[in-house]
């Protein structure tokens, strides 16, 4: 494809992911702007950027492509404001906001006839934010969601998914109230709950104060995404408010039938209810059904001593099998700690599982 000149609005921890893959992979020019010229200095600095802009309008004037990564309100007047700019030519405009129906309703508002919108939400993230925790691979076989308007034509949408190819992610056209619906469920609505249970242990913790030293495995799984940037995820509920309170109504039922099976020990029924939650979790891995990885997961127990971590990765090394992630389980002084080794298949699992039972290590396969 013909080299582009792509500007990056927003060079913030998506926005600079999406210029770093772009970048790796890709001769096409990339320009930034944001309002943050530390963030401007980082891009260029880092070669993320081939050329930094303080000026939005002259940025936008010169690029085939722009891609809004601002945070949601301030991405919705960057949109806005391109009504105002004399293009010369078509400009193909998509965003990266997580809430898809305000965005797109600014967008619709445009009588700028050189503006073909594609609307865009890669679903991949982290807790962290800014330029600096931008990561090229961050978008790797994760869904990108595209939402074009009736501006944009196929060969607009086809050219954005070719540029947005490098970011190795799978794409998928949803229109902008499914997806904020689906979004609500699966991203949005966790995150509320994600960041209830951590007030919760706060509010335990006035009673039990060495309450946190018991905040295992469980409790950081389920609240690691509380730790995520307030502000952002404000943003989020404000323009998905409708779809949350709605989801919130549903919640408060389910959360009083529950409590209702457990004062009155229906064991039967909380079986049922948690298996029934278990199957359907289980299965989020299977047939390529969600974005969720399958876990291949081998539990090591491990002296606490030094050296124990790097004799466990030796033997894995020794026998070629690589390990997609380690993590340190509760290691106390004094006691003995154990890693979650992350495999990428299950044959690699069992043979590390194998190779490790036959060096003396106790193990265990988590599923
Ligand atoms: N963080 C995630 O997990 C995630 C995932 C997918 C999509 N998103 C969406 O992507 C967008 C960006 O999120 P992020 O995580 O990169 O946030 P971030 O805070 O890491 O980056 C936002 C960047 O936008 C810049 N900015 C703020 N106002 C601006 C303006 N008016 N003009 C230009 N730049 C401006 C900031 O200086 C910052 O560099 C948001 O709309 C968010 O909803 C976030
Ligand atoms: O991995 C995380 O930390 C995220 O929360 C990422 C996550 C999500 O999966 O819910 C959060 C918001 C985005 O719009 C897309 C992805």
């Amino acid at each position: 494809m013909e080299k582009q000149q792509i500007l990056i609005a927003g060079l913030g921890l998506i926005g600079g992911s999406i210029a770093k893959a772009i970048k790796k992979e890709s001769e096409h020019y990339i320009i930034g702007f944001d309002v943050n010229e530390n963030t401007l200095h980082f891009a260029s600095n880092h070669g993320i950027i081939d050329e930094a802009f303080t000026n939005f309008e002259e940025a936008a004037l010169k690029a085939d492509i722009i891609i809004v990564s601002a945070p949601i309100s301030e991405t919705i007047q960057l949109v806005s404001k391109l009504d105002d700019i004399p293009f010369t030519k078509d400009v193909i405009v998509s965003d990266t906001a997580s809430v898809k129906g305000s965005v797109l309703i600014a967008a619709n508002g445009l009588t700028n006839k050189a503006i073909r919108f594609i609307g865009g939400h890669p679903m991949a993230g982290s807790h962290k934010k800014g330029i600096e925790a931008a990561k090229e691979h961050l978008f790797e076989n994760a869904i990108y969601v595209l939402s074009p308007l009736d501006n944009a034509t196929e060969e607009n949408v086809d050219t954005l998914r070719d540029v947005l190819s490098a970011t190795k992610s799978n794409f998928v056209v949803l229109q902008s109230d499914e997806h904020d619906e689906m979004t609500g469920v699966i991203s949005h609505f966790p995150h509320l709950i994600a960041s209830s249970l951590v007030h919760q242990a706060r509010k335990w913790e006035k009673k039990h104060s060495y309450l946190p030293n018991l905040a295992a495995g469980g409790f950081r799984d389920i609240t690691r995404i509380a730790s995520s940037n307030p502000v952002m995820w404000q943003d989020i509920f404000y323009h998905n408010q409708s779809k949350m309170s709605a989801m919130l109504d549903d919640w408060i039922i389910e959360m009083e039938q529950l409590k209702k099976l457990i004062e009155e020990n229906e064991k039967e029924e909380v079986i049922s209810y948690l298996d029934s939650a278990k199957n359907y979790r289980d299965g989020l891995n299977e047939g390529g059904r969600g974005a969720i990885p399958a876990f291949y997961d081998v539990i090591v127990d491990i002296a606490d001593q030094p050296g124990a971590i790097a004799e466990v990765a030796l033997i894995l090394a020794n026998a070629s099998l690589s390990i997609k992630n380690i993590e340190i389980l509760e290691v106390r002084e004094g006691i003995t700690g154990a890693l979650r080794l992350s495999f990428y298949s299950e044959e690699a699992q069992e043979a590390g599982q194998k190779v490790l039972k036959q060096r003396g290590f106790e193990t265990m396969i988590q599923s």
